[in-house]
């Protein structure tokens, strides 16, 4: 006899594009993906208007998510005006915030304060303080927090992994190179959200988590590399007129594994999306399809003889593994599961891989020359 779904009660505040995809996502059904154990409602959603919040639950989720569907629980969506009372709802259990990067400090906060679980969007916050701030508020209150690079649950990405580390089809690791660009540059205002300096936007915030979770994936998390940051971090930085970076490169080397990261990112042009991030071995590579936060499959190509550098493959094995939806049912299916198990951290999402991608991040943002403009962080980085 199959037990009952625990269901995570979700609450959402911000009415923008991610947010909607996100209750799209948590609105189809767990069937689709095979998923049994764990289920989804939506409680509340809240915005700085609520006309703006009702229009968002008439268009995406009048009657809830797959759990209020199947009957899991019987309460409908409620629309708010204001983010607090998202956090406030008795049926709110979690509260995701799909924010911009400015408020997500406060916004989580607000959520822990109120004694909800926390899932924030990338960058989880401005720089490192304050991440340390809101991971151990969530830590002495025992409420889950997560940062939500949501690429980490994607099974395309599980599946390269698996290859990697596990059957070791390119043999020993040792190049990742990934980017995560966007062609915005004199196509969008500089009021937008990605050039803005009041909405502290730029690449390396907005998409850098994704070259980011590529090598942190594939070299951190390597069993041989047993979780050692890296041992040097360098970068370059070009700054736009608005203070913001347009274009930020990083490496990251990994000794103990033999390995280098090269991230990149900017505003120039659209990441290929046949090869936006190529992982190298001893024996082989692997090419990731996709957007680098979507991926869809992945080429695998095998040097017909390892031991010589004649450039000659076996013939490609292409693993197409193309997914209905934007992709984020993954992950809130994760987040479900911990707060199952009483977790207040996810154990392929630590806290402490979020601290490291803002160290990082901080680093290249003082030695580039991007300044935050003043009182938008609620925590300063101390010199
Ligand atoms: N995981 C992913 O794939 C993605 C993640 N993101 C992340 O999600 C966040 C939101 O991005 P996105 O949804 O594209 O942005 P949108 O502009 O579509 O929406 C952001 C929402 O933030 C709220 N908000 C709060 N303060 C402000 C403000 N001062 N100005 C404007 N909006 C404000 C608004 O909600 P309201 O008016 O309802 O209060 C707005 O709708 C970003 O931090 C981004 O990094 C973005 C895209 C993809
Ligand atoms: O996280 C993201 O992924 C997709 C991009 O289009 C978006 O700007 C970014 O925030």
């Amino acid at each position: 006899m199959s037990s009952k779904p625990f269901v995570a009660q979700w609450g959402v505040v911000g009415c923008g594009w991610i947010s909607s995809e996100f209750v799209m996502d948590i609105t189809r059904p767990t069937s689709l993906r095979k998923v049994s154990d764990v289920s989804h409602a939506l409680a509340a959603v809240g915005s700085r208007s609520l006309p703006k919040a009702e229009d968002f639950i008439s268009k995406y989720c009048p009657d809830g998510a797959c759990g209020q569907k199947d009957g899991l629980v019987d309460f409908k969506p409620r629309a708010y005006g204001s983010y607090k009372e998202v956090a406030d709802d008795p049926n709110v259990n979690i509260v995701y915030v799909g924010t911009m990067n400015t408020s997500h400090y406060d916004d989580a906060k607000m959520a822990l304060e109120a004694g909800k679980h926390c899932l924030l969007e990338k960058p989880a916050t401005l720089n490192a303080a304050e991440w340390k701030d809101l991971s151990g508020l969530a830590k002495s209150r025992d409420l889950f927090l997560m940062e939500a690079v949501w690429t980490r649950f994607n099974p395309v990405m599980l599946a390269i992994q698996q290859a990697v580390h596990i059957d070791k089809v390119i043999g020993d690791v040792h190049v990742v190179r990934s980017d995560h660009s966007m062609d915005l540059y004199g196509k969008q205002p500089d009021t937008h959200r990605c050039l803005s300096a009041d909405l502290a936007g730029g690449p390396m915030l907005d998409v850098g988590p994704y070259p980011m979770v590529w090598s942190l994936m594939m070299l951190f998390r390597h069993p041989k590399n047993d979780m050692s940051p890296p041992e040097k971090v360098a970068g370059t930085m070009l700054l736009h007129s608005t203070g913001v970076d347009l274009a930020t490169g990083w490496t990251m080397t990994f000794p103990k594994i033999k390995a280098i990261a090269y991230c990149t990112t900017n505003l120039f042009e659209d990441t290929d999306k046949k090869a936006h991030t190529r992982i190298v071995g001893s024996e082989g590579e692997i090419v990731v399809q996709g957007h680098t936060s979507r991926p869809v499959g992945y080429t695998v190509r095998r040097l017909i003889d390892p031991s010589r550098s004649d450039g000659k493959y076996h013939p490609d094995e292409v693993h197409d593994m193309g997914f209905e939806g934007f992709g984020l049912s993954w992950e809130a299916d994760q987040v479900a599961r911990c707060l199952k198990a009483g977790l207040t951290e996810c154990p392929t999402m630590l806290h402490k891989e979020t601290q490291m991608t803002m160290e990082i991040f901080d680093k290249l943002r003082l030695e580039g020359g991007y300044h935050y403009l003043p009182g938008l962080e609620r925590i300063p980085l101390k010199p």
